[in-house]
C-alpha cells in the first residue's frame, strides 16, 4: 500500500465533517472521535492510526468510521473498507490536544493507562477490516451468529427496577417453550429490552448449541424480508413461513413496529399459531404495554400479551452506580480521577437510560485514555454538557418550569395555572408542579400560590399522583426525564 489515491479525498471528507460538528456546537466530540491518522490507501481500503483497540471499537460502533466512509463514497462514488493500526502519537491535524480540547484541567501528573481489553486485533501492529475489528481474542464457546455475546444474564445488572423482570427471563431461558409463553418485555428506550431478551437467546444457545433453532429478528427487519417474499412470488413466500414457523424460539424485538402494518401483522400472527403448536418460546420487545398499541389487530395484541408482561422500569441511582461499576469492571478499567468521585457524578446526573450511561461513560474514558489526564469536576461538566445541565437548580422557577412544560404540551402557561379541569391541562399541570417541587424545593403552599391559587392538598394530590405514576409507567416516566433535562437546559 504506497499509492495515496484518496488521501485528499479523506482530507475533503474530515473538513466537512469537522466543520459540521463545529456548526453543532460540538468540536470536542469530533476531536476525540475522529482523531484517526491516515496512513496509506491502495484501490479498495484505507489504513489509519489510532490510539488504541479501545477507541476504533468505539469509533466503528458509534458510527464514526461509516460517517467518514459514506462522505468518501459521496465523492468517489465507491465504498472503501477502513483498516487501522494501533499508534502512538497519532499525527493528525485533528489530534486532540490540551489546548484544543476545551477543558479546564489543572496541571495534574499523567495517570499510567489502563490495560486496553483483549480484542483479537490488540497488538499495534493491527491491521483489521471495520467489520471484524471487535472479536473477542479468547477461545470463547462458540456464540450465535446473531446474538450479541454481550448480551447475557451475567452482565445484565439488576435492580428493583428490574428484579422481577430479570428473573421471569432466567425462568423461561432454563425452560423455554414452558414457563411463561409469550413473554413480553417492555419499557422506554435504552433500558435493556434487547440485552434481556438477547440473554435468554444465549442462554438456550449455550445450552443447546446448533440443535435449538433460535431466531433473533427485529421487526423492521421481519417486515422488509416479508415484503421482499412476497414480491418474489409463491416459492419465497413458502421459504419464508418455513424459516419462522419451525423455530424453537423466536426473538423478534420492537413489535411496536408493526403498527398499521397489517399485512405483516397477519402474518406474525399466524407465525405465533404455528409456533405454539409447537410449543416454542416466543419472546416479544415492545416500547409500551401492548393495551396502548395502536395501528394493532386486537387478536395480534391478545396474542402478545397472553402470557407474561414484564415492565422495564429506569434504573434508580443505586442500579445506575452498579451498572457504570460493572461495565468498569467488564472493560477492566477504572477512572482516574481528582477530587471527584466520576462514577456517582454520572450516575447522579445520567437518569434517562442505560444507553446514556453507557455513552457517557465511553465519553469520560477516551478523554482519560486519549489525555492521560485525569477526571476533574469541570472536566466532567464539559465533556457530560449535553446529558447533565449546567444550570444549577437553583435558578430555576416555578415560570421557568410552567413555561417549558406548556411548551412540551403545546398549551398556554394560563391554562397550566387556570381552572380548566380537561386530561389535557389537568396532566401538564400535575407535571408542573411534580417537577417544580422536584427540581426548585418549593413547599405546598408556595406552588399553591403559584399555581392559580390552589390549596396546598390539593397541590399535595398533583404530586403524589406523578409519583406513583411515574412507579408504574416507564413512558410517562421517560417524558418526564425529557421534560426534567429541558428545564434544566432553559435560557430565558
Ligand atoms: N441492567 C443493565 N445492566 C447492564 N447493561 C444494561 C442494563 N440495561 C441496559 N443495559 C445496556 O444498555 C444498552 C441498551 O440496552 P438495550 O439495547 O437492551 O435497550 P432497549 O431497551 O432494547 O432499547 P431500545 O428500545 O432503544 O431498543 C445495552 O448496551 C445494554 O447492554
Amino acid at each position: 500500500m504506497s499509492e495515496q489515491n484518496y488521501k485528499d479525498f479523506w482530507d475533503e471528507a474530515l473538513k466537512e465533517i469537522h466543520q459540521d460538528y463545529i456548526n453543532k456546537g460540538q468540536e470536542n466530540e469530533f476531536l476525540i472521535w475522529f482523531n484517526m491518522e491516515y496512513l496509506e490507501d491502495n484501490l479498495t481500503e484505507i489504513k489509519v492510526g489510532v490510539p488504541s483497540d479501545f477507541m476504533w471499537s468505539r469509533m466503528v460502533s458509534m458510527g464514526y468510521v461509516s460517517a467518514i466512509q459514506s462522505k468518501i463514497a459521496q465523492f468517489t462514488g465507491r465504498t472503501i473498507n477502513i483498516v487501522y493500526t494501533v499508534k502512538n502519537n497519532v499525527q493528525s491535524p485533528y489530534s486532540p490536544s490540551e489546548n484544543k480540547i476545551q477543558q479546564n484541567t489543572p496541571a495534574a501528573p499523567v495517570q499510567a493507562q489502563e490495560p486496553v481489553p483483549q480484542f483479537t486485533t490488540s497488538t499495534s501492529t493491527s491491521t483489521s477490516e471495520v467489520t471484524e475489528s471487535f472479536t473477542p481474542q479468547s477461545s470463547a464457546p462458540k456464540q450465535h451468529p446473531k446474538l450479541k455475546e454481550d448480551y447475557t444474564f451475567e452482565k445484565f445488572v439488576t435492580g428493583e427496577n428490574s428484579d422481577f423482570a430479570y428473573n421471569v427471563s432466567l425462568a423461561v431461558a432454563k425452560n423455554p417453550g414452558k414457563a411463561y409463553n409469550p413473554l413480553l418485555i417492555y419499557g422506554g428506550v435504552g433500558l435493556g429490552k434487547t440485552h434481556l431478551m438477547q440473554s435468554i437467546g444465549n442462554y438456550i444457545y449455550a445450552q443447546k448449541g446448533e440443535s435449538a433453532k433460535i431466531c433473533y429478528i427485529t421487526a423492521e427487519n421481519f417486515t422488509n424480508e416479508f415484503i421482499l417474499a412476497t414480491q418474489e412470488g409463491p416459492s419465497s413466500i413458502t421459504r419464508f413461513k418455513n424459516k419462522y414457523r419451525k423455530l424453537d424460539v423466536l426473538l423478534l424485538d420492537d413489535i411496536h413496529f408493526f403498527k398499521d402494518k397489517l399485512g405483516t401483522q397477519e402474518e406474525v400472527f399466524y407465525t405465533f399459531e404455528a409456533l405454539e403448536m409447537m410449543k416454542a418460546q416466543m419472546v416479544f420487545t415492545c416500547d409500551r404495554p401492548v393495551s396502548e398499541l395502536k395501528g394493532f389487530s386486537e387478536r395480534l395484541k391478545s396474542r402478545c400479551s397472553k402470557g407474561m408482561c414484564l415492565d422495564l422500569q429506569p434504573p434508580n441511582y443505586e442500579t445506575r452506580c452498579a451498572i457504570i461499576q460493572k461495565k468498569l469492571s467488564n472493560m477492566n478499567k477504572t477512572i482516574p480521577q481528582i477530587d471527584i468521585d466520576a462514577v456517582s457524578y454520572i450516575a447522579e446526573n445520567v437518569q434517562t437510560n442505560v444507553r446514556d450511561l453507557e455513552a457517557c461513560l465511553t465519553k469520560v474514558l477516551a478523554f482519560t485514555e486519549i489525555t492521560g489526564k485525569p477526571i476533574t469536576l469541570s472536566n466532567l461538566q464539559n465533556l457530560l454538557r449535553d446529558q447533565v445541565s449546567q444550570v444549577s437548580t437553583e435558578n430555576i422557577t416555578i415560570d421557568i418550569v410552567q413555561k417549558v412544560v406548556a411548551d412540551y404540551y403545546n398549551i398556554s402557561v394560563s391554562d397550566i395555572k387556570g381552572k380548566k379541569r380537561n386530561n389535557r391541562v389537568i396532566v401538564p399541570r400535575q407535571i408542573a408542579i411534580y417537577i417544580a417541587r422536584q427540581l426548585g424545593g418549593f413547599s405546598y403552599p408556595q406552588l399553591g400560590d403559584d399555581f392559580g391559587g390552589r390549596d396546598h392538598t390539593t397541590i399535595m394530590h398533583s404530586y403524589n399522583q406523578v409519583e406513583d405514576k411515574i412507579k408504574t409507567d416507564s413512558n410517562f416516566d421517560s417524558h418526564i426525564q425529557t421534560i426534567i433535562k429541558l428545564v434544566k437546559e432553559y435560557k430565558k
